[in-house]
């Protein structure tokens, strides 16, 4: 039995992952950790992650980037292995995830999805025949209105993965609402749409001279993200110290 931490209980995330692990036969929450104690869980919850003195296997962690930096500190110090969901991590933070991987092992993914990890790699073949041929490569991300951070992590991750395909040699344009006096040739535009629930759509556009190509993942509930999440967190219990993605989940 796989015995989990559940960062961020409380929220959207932590209550689907609750539900679903309530009904998994290898794995068990075994605390839970948030802002409050509401009640609503079997489970023993912290208010105070230095709190927390149950023994777990893993945790995983959907909550918020402000919680980030104690995560990070508390999985190092018990060298407990960590499944990172959370997004809107700084530049700093990011650096953090990577110092604290030498410590233990760490899988952040912005996305816990088979298919945007599918779609991640499909990406990189498109990016080398289109944009080599000069097509222009645009996100277009949309979300439920109670989401934080802009863009998504996810829409971050794809566009780090064309970049990638590309060498690496393109920056990224935020709001395209701006007026400027011509497109760089080597720039991706990621935009953002806020709205009621939607819960997850990544739309990749590839524009070239007469045509056009679009991959588009919707997501349409948040139980994609938790069954990845769980399978992450079984294959990161008892992983030595290093830096793990879905990739390494999907492929075993
Ligand atoms: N990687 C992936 O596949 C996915 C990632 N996400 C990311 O996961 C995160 C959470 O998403 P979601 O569940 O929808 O968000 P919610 O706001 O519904 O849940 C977050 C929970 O964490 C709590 N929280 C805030 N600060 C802390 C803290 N310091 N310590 C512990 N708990 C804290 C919140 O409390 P309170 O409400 O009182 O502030 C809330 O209960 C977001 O960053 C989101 O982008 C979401 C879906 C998929
Ligand atoms: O906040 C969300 O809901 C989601 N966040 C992730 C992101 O920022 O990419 C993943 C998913 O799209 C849902």
């Amino acid at each position: 039995m796989v015995r989990i931490i559940m960062n961020g209980c409380n929220g959207h995330m932590g209550q689907v992952i609750s539900r679903l692990v309530a009904e998994d036969k290898e794995t068990e929450i075994v605390a839970g950790i948030d802002l409050a104690d509401k009640g609503i869980h079997a489970y023993p919850v912290f208010t105070e992650i230095s709190a927390c003195d149950v023994q777990a296997d893993v945790m995983i962690d959907f909550s918020s980037a402000k919680a980030v930096d104690n995560i990070l500190d508390f999985c190092k110090a018990k060298k407990l292995p960590l499944v990172l969901c959370t997004t809107g991590l700084s530049e700093k933070q990011l650096e953090k995830v990577t110092e604290t991987a030498k410590e233990t092992a760490v899988l952040r993914s912005a996305n816990m999805s088979l298919g945007i990890n599918t779609l991640l790699k499909l990406l990189q073949e498109a990016a080398k025949v289109l944009a080599e041929a000069g097509f222009d490569m645009e996100i277009v991300e949309r979300h439920h209105n109670l989401k934080i951070d802009a863009p998504s992590g996810t829409a971050l991750a794809l566009a780090d993965s064309l970049n990638e395909a590309m060498d690496n040699q393109y920056h990224y344009v935020y709001d395209r609402s701006q007026k400027r006096e011509k497109r760089e040739q080597k720039e991706i535009g990621i935009s953002a749409v806020r709205g009621g629930t939607i819960v997850g759509e990544h739309e990749v556009i590839f524009a070239g001279p007469d045509e056009v190509i679009e991959f588009k993942h919707t997501a349409y509930s948040k139980t994609v993200f938790a069954k990845g999440a769980v399978e992450a967190a079984k294959f990161l219990s008892g992983k030595p110290a290093g830096m793990y993605n879905m990739s390494h989940v999907i492929n075993g």
